[in-house]
């Protein structure tokens, strides 16, 4: 049965279940399978017209062990994409000649998110019935997560849910999902920092085991294994839509914390034919950095018209680095200490492995407004501003192999700068219009570890 390891090498092996209700791993570490399982051509050929569920199952099956049978299984997934808001859940449009949009804004919350989100909604609740425990999540979000983990588990009576958000760097939109919804067990907390405070707020948390414990604590950021699983299937039902396994395509993912692209990495470990996945940075570009001179330095993040993209440490660029250094925990762990001195250098062996299947590319303000507005009048298709960042650095990359470019959220999680771009204002889905007069449910907290935890502690007692 397929075992879970970290990778800094230095905590016990977990089945996929115990790695799902985990999280980060004890030595600070992220869980990645022990091995990649293998699809075949054959295998590959075997999705081409199946529902995108059928292709989930197919895809996930194999690294879940036993914790559900295929029936159990099934259900969840069924039961996860029924509040999609479209057929195909992932639907590809053509932007140009060989440049494909895949659009992953139809979900509940408008964000890729919610492929992942409401899958491990469902596989958590169904492990948490047969277990009875109860456990407290704490997510840290730049906009996206966060209403994507609101909406999988609120009112739900054995899960309590902090969602860690930088005050004042969402977008209105982003910030009303997750201080209107009134379920008592959602806390939104607007930190006063940013994204790579809340993120490491929340890892000091599972590094501190009597909180960790105490609290029953999980996480639900793609530090999870779950979350990067599920995401790997919409690389699998794209690719197989443009001709896979007997075509190749390439991928150009907007990339924050780098798990989407990273579950487009186990697609191609897998076996489906990517030829290049391209990393697509706002200006906010340190894995762009990274890759163009070896060194991973943040230095500070700035707000952008693309606020989910603004991270300067991506947490799942870990996993990357855990394979291009031949799965040496202790390299990985080094290396983590020294980027908490400030910086590491990537070895010229493990960068050339990393740029063997990784290019990329950063987009300025500008040009991200510039590619809304144009995108607009070449192909009809108005974009977020995040997936104008990812077709603008698509377009250096663009050639005899298909290239499809995520659409990472819908247009109308970011009106202001949308509109600002091309004149036009996307509205909200009607499900969603009153929203914008709710009243607002938020607690401002200071970027301080022990604050934090004392009112986990204290919310959680009520
Ligand atoms: N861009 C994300 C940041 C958190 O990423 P995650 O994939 O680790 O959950 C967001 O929008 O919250």
């Amino acid at each position: 049965m397929m075992r879970y390891i970290s990778t800094r090498g230095a905590a016990p092996s977990l089945t996929f279940g115990e790695a799902m209700m985990t999280g980060l791993a004890r030595d600070g570490g992220l869980y990645v399978p022990e091995t990649i399982p293998h699809i075949s051509p054959d295998q590959i050929a075997a999705l081409v017209g199946q529902s995108y569920e059928d292709i989930a199952f197919a895809v996930m099956r194999p690294y879940i062990g036993d914790l559900f049978t295929d029936a159990e299984f099934k259900g969840l997934i069924a039961k996860a994409y029924a509040g999609f808001g479209h057929m195909a859940r992932a639907p590809l449009k053509q932007l140009a000649p060989n440049h494909f949009l895949l659009e992953l804004f139809h979900g509940p919350t408008l964000a890729f998110k919610d492929f992942a989100m409401q899958l491990i909604g469902q596989m958590m609740q169904a492990a948490l019935a047969k277990s009875g425990e109860r456990i407290t999540i704490v997510g840290a979000t730049s906009g996206d997560t966060g209403s994507a983990a609101i909406e999988a588990f609120k009112g739900l009576a054995n899960v309590d849910v902090f969602i860690l958000f930088p005050h004042g760097r969402v977008s209105e939109v982003q910030r009303r999902q997750m201080t209107t919804p009134d379920a008592a067990n959602i806390h939104a907390l607007a930190i006063d920092g940013t994204f790579d405070d809340a993120q490491a707020r929340l890892k000091d948390m599972f590094n501190d085991f009597a909180f960790r414990d105490g609290v029953r604590l999980a996480g639900v950021n793609s530090i999870n294994w779950a979350r990067v699983l599920a995401q790997v299937v919409y690389y699998f039902s794209a690719a197989v839509s443009l001709g896979a396994p007997h075509r190749k395509v390439s991928f150009t993912v907007p990339t924050g914390n780098f798990g989407d692209i990273f579950a487009g990495y186990i697609a191609r470990q897998m076996g489906l034919p990517i030829e290049k996945l391209v990393i697509a940075t706002n200006q906010n570009d340190i894995l762009h950095r990274a890759l163009s001179t070896g060194d991973y330095r943040p230095d500070g993040v700035v707000p952008s018209i693309s606020p989910s993209m603004d991270i300067q440490v991506s947490s799942n660029f870990e996993r990357a680095l855990f394979d291009a250094y031949g799965r040496d925990g202790k390299a990985i762990a080094a290396l983590m200490d020294d980027l908490k001195a400030g910086a590491f250098h990537i070895s010229q062996g493990a960068l050339e492995t990393l740029r063997a299947t990784f290019a990329s590319g950063r987009c300025s303000e500008s040009e991200t407004q510039d590619t809304i507005r144009q995108t607009l009048n070449d192909s009809a298709e108005l974009l977020c501003p995040h997936s104008a960042v990812g077709v603008y650095v698509a377009q250096d990359h663009l050639g005899a192999t298909p290239m499809i470019t995520l659409a990472t959220a819908h247009p109308a999680k970011f009106p202001d700068a949308v509109e600002q771009a091309s004149g036009l204002r996307p509205a909200l889905p009607p499900r969603m219009a009153d929203m914008m007069t709710k009243p607002e449910r938020v607690t401002r907290v200071p970027n301080d570890l022990a604050a934090l935890q004392a009112l986990v502690r204290e919310r959680i007692a009520r």
